[in-house]
């Protein structure tokens, strides 16, 4: 390994396992003190995705950020003592961090310093596998990281046993570890460029075929629904971002081929840089005739889940495309009392159980995307027929979109699809 690559690979190191963690918020007027904590069980399952341990949560109510230090002074002394105190490994910001921001906090918190997009950023990291995938990444990963450099230097000094700056020499440094990086972003383009290429002429030659693409937040179940579907082992797992690199399926159903495709879920905020450097893995949703859009319904949030992918959908180009809904994780809501044993709860009971009127719900999203949700357990396979039954219905919809007369004994040319695994 040569000096380059190997200063190269500790700026790049990723969080160690088993850090402990403070998580910090603030709390803007137009919110709720609940929907923050929501927030931060969120950053704590991101924290815990990467291994990190959470151990303390800060949150502080303010209107706009501060401009310096994110919080108000007094907060940070109060972050500060218990940081020292605890001997804590890293805070995590739940909002992105200015780069002087993330400087000044970490030259007072003399830790590291996250914050929402750093964590993702990390997390997908660990998790690409394809060498797409891991370019994207890093390519994502270097941008963010280029306007923050200055911050990766202090590490570097650090990391080497020295505690005093050095002034001048360390600018020198940076100066050059940032040429360093832009001739890396500079390489990443190109090989993503070309690996692209190649992508594009694989999708291409898939013409003539409906194709479907799972969507959803992130641990939904997108992969465990396309391993029921089809025949293949896709990664699904209790972790978020699970599934960094997208998968594509041929599936039969009833004569009719259609390719599935499970790929990354979304979560509130997602980085821009990984989002733009992510653009021809979600292209796979922008050419796809049909989304399943999976909502984990026993999640407290479902209902801010489906506006994320909704948002993020339309952000993407793909807002106009039929969507199928899939509320799953059925298994985990509890069923709704009967009338006497409603009549035998408190009001204040009734309220905290919050439970869901799944008819209701049902009928409320069908006017909105225009075809019934299905409502199912993916993991069980509870309610499977349902879906498939809704699925061929409206692949037949799309299909005949390409085959008007599809009826008239079509026969098909799969050979083409060879390259996918069924
Ligand atoms: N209880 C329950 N758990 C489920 C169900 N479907 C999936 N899960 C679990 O939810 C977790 C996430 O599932 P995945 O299939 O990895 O979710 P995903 O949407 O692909 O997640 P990402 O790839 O991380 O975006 C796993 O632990 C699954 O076993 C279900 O119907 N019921
Ligand atoms: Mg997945």
């Amino acid at each position: 390994m040569s000096k380059y690559t190997r200063k190269l690979k500790k700026l790049f190191e990723t969080a160690p396992e088993a850090e402990t963690a403070v998580l910090v918020a603030i709390i803007k007027q137009s919110q709720s003190e609940l929907e923050v904590e929501e927030h931060l069980d969120e950053l704590a399952f991101l924290t815990e995705t990467l291994g990190a341990k959470e151990v303390h949560r800060f949150t502080q109510r303010l209107e706009k950020p501060d401009i310096r230090t994110f919080v108000g002074s007094g907060k940070l002394e109060e972050i500060q003592t218990y940081v020292t105190h605890f001997e804590v490994d890293m805070v995590i910001f739940d909002d992105d961090l200015s780069p002087s921001q993330m400087r000044n906090l970490e030259n007072e918190l003399k830790v590291k310093v996250y914050d929402r997009s750093l964590l993702i950023l990390d997390i997908f990291l660990k998790r690409a596998q394809t060498a797409q995938a891991k370019t994207q990444v890093e390519l994502a990963r270097f941008q963010y990281l280029l306007p923050r450099l200055t911050r990766m230097w202090t590490h570097l000094e650090r990391q080497r046993g020295g505690t005093a700056t050095r002034g001048g020499a360390g600018e020198k440094e940076i100066e050059t570890d940032k040429r360093m990086i832009r001739n890396q972003i500079t390489v990443l383009k190109e090989k993503l460029r070309k690996i692209e290429k190649q992508g594009e002429t694989q999708r291409k030659g898939r013409k003539g075929i409906v194709r479907v693409t799972l969507v959803g937040y992130t641990n939904v179940g997108k992969s465990t629904l396309m391993n029921l579907v089809t025949k293949s082992e896709v990664l699904a797992e209790n972790k978020l971002f699970a599934t960094v690199d997208s998968t594509v399926r041929k599936v039969v159903y009833e004569n009719i081929p259609f390719l599935l495709s499970d790929t990354v879920g979304f979560i509130r905020k997602l980085p821009t840089h990984l989002i733009e450097s992510f653009k021809s893995t979600l292209m796979e949703i922008q050419e796809s005739d049909l989304l399943v859009h999976v909502v984990d319904i026993s999640h407290p949030n479902f209902e801010d889940h489906i506006a994320v992918v909704t948002q993020t959908l339309n952000e993407l180009g793909a807002g106009d495309k039929p969507i199928l809904l899939v509320f799953n994780k059925i298994d985990m809501v509890p069923p709704m009392p009967s009338e006497e044993e409603l009549m035998n709860m408190s009001e204040l009971e009734v309220e905290e159980a919050n439970y869901l009127d799944l008819e209701k719900l049902q009928a409320v999203y069908a006017k909105k995307t225009g075809i019934d949700p299905v409502i199912m357990a993916a993991k069980s396979g509870t309610n499977i027929e349902a879906f498939r039954e809704s699925l061929i219905r409206e692949v037949k919809k799309q299909h005949l979109k390409i085959y008007p007369h599809y009826l008239e004994d079509v026969t098909y040319d799969l050979s083409q699809f060879d390259d996918l695994e069924e």
